[in-house]
């Protein structure tokens, strides 16, 4: 569900006709929805009630800060994989204290600035990293809460470039090694163990790999609990997915009423972290058609928002749904290879799409509020496109679009 429905043959952000917001602000445009944020938190929140429990905002699905800020005033915790996502977070008014620290490869200066910020848990990776973080703890006379992301080695059933729970993904410590660990851990001055966490990949559709995980973690969970060292917490992790084309989704809801069986009695707190179902449909890439070219194999709607926009089509081959912003009867029913201005075949939108445009029409990318801008980068020295929040019938710029100067700053001729 969310707040971007065609109204009269045009499509609305909540209250306000999108080619209006166009007009304004110009597109390329990432178009956000405050509402549609604010209905899949509360979806989250409202699955996991009567359990102690925190849902904790993936933010790489998206890190604007009006989108942080939306859910830091709900009461959200969030899950950050960098030091800059931890600059974000605490920009917008998040708690540190209910932030968690995922990631491979956290360096000693994020660690420094996470210890800093105080935040409520690391959830380590690695062996090293158990070191380093031990290391850096002592040395700054704090202890540090940890959590393991254990690998459970289960198949998500996604896309491999976003399955992360099996055996030869890089995350996560192997659940077979992840005793031994705890172990050397509970004897580290610098280290308090307070929870375990497993997150096996994102855009599942199922929920029976999440079950299979939960049930390798709750066998740990016991094993632990024979060697003494007992938890505060389960993070369940995020990977909820969403519906692109024709995929049927889990609502948060069906999800929680699958696993709950397995949480209710458990007495730890639960933590998840949903980063797409939260974001995803709760924004729209808004983009215009330059020009039609074609020859006797292919017609090409060139659009002004590129690979640099929006990377998930061309990284993943992901089908993402290509509206026209106006419903228009003049234009011929055609089909299109929907295509951006940068210097790659592999820059494309859309392939094979019947569309019935025009040059200037505007098109929209549904459900591109998860990782869509965060993804965005300057190839071809394209500035990165504006971000605009819809609240009700208001429209917030969040962020503006960057400029032909803003490429270049900072760096140096040489003397
Ligand atoms: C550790 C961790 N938590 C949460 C997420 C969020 O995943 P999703 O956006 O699929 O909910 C990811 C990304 O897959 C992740 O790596
Ligand atoms: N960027 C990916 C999801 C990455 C998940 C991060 N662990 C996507 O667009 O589908």
């Amino acid at each position: 569900m969310d707040h971007f429905e065609f109204r009269h043959g045009e499509l609305h952000a909540e209250d306000v006709p999108v080619s209006r917001i166009a007009e304004t602000h110009g597109t390329p445009l990432y178009v956000y929805s405050r509402a549609t944020l604010e209905r899949h938190y509360r979806a989250f929140d409202e699955a996991l009630a009567g359990l102690d429990h925190l849902v904790c905002y993936a933010v790489k699905a998206n890190s604007n800060l009006a989108v942080l800020q939306t859910l830091a005033r709900l009461g959200a915790g969030f899950d950050i994989v960098s030091g800059g996502e931890l600059q974000r977070v605490l920009r917008a008014g998040g708690d540190a204290g209910k932030v968690v620290f995922s990631g491979i490869g956290k360096s000693e200066d994020e660690i420094r600035l996470a210890l800093d910020a105080g935040i409520y848990c690391f959830n380590v990776e690695s062996e090293y990293e158990l070191e380093l973080l031990d290391a850096t703890a002592r040395l700054m006379g704090k202890r540090a809460r940890i959590a393991f992301r254990v690998n459970p080695d289960v198949d998500a059933r996604t896309h491999p470039y976003i399955s992360t729970g099996l055996k030869n993904n890089k995350f996560g410590v192997d659940i077979a090694t992840a005793e031994a660990l705890y172990q050397r851990a509970a004897e580290m001055a610098g280290i308090e163990i307070i929870g375990i966490a497993n997150h096996i990949g994102s855009q599942l559709l199922d929920v029976s790999p999440f079950l299979d995980a939960l049930d390798r973690v709750l066998a740990l969970v016991q094993r632990l609990a024979a060697r003494g060292i007992t938890l505060r917490h389960l993070d369940v992790g995020g990977g909820l997915g969403v519906r692109y084309h024709e995929e049927k989704p889990i609502a948060p809801r069906e999800w929680a009423t699958a696993l709950r069986p397995k949480l209710d009695s458990l007495g730890l707190k639960i933590l998840t972290e949903p980063g797409r179902a939260i974001a995803g449909n709760a924004g729209i890439l808004v983009t215009r058609v330059l020009g039609i070219k074609g020859n006797e194999a292919k017609r090409f709607a060139i659009v002004d928002a590129a690979m640099n926009d929006l990377l998930r089509p061309t990284l993943y081959q992901a089908w993402m749904n290509i509206v026209p912003v106006i419903e228009s009867s003049d234009s011929a029913l055609q089909t299109y290879d929907v295509v951006g201005p940068i210097c790659e075949s592999g820059d494309w939108l859309g392939r094979d799409r019947e569309l019935a445009i025009a040059t200037d029409d505007l098109l929209a990318v549904r459900t591109a509020g998860a990782y869509g801008f965060t993804m965005a980068s300057n190839y071809n020295s394209r500035p990165r496109a504006a971000e605009v929040m819809v609240d009700g019938s208001d429209v917030h710029v969040v962020r503006a679009r960057e400029s032909f100067d803003d490429l270049v700053r900072g760096e140096r001729l040489l003397p």
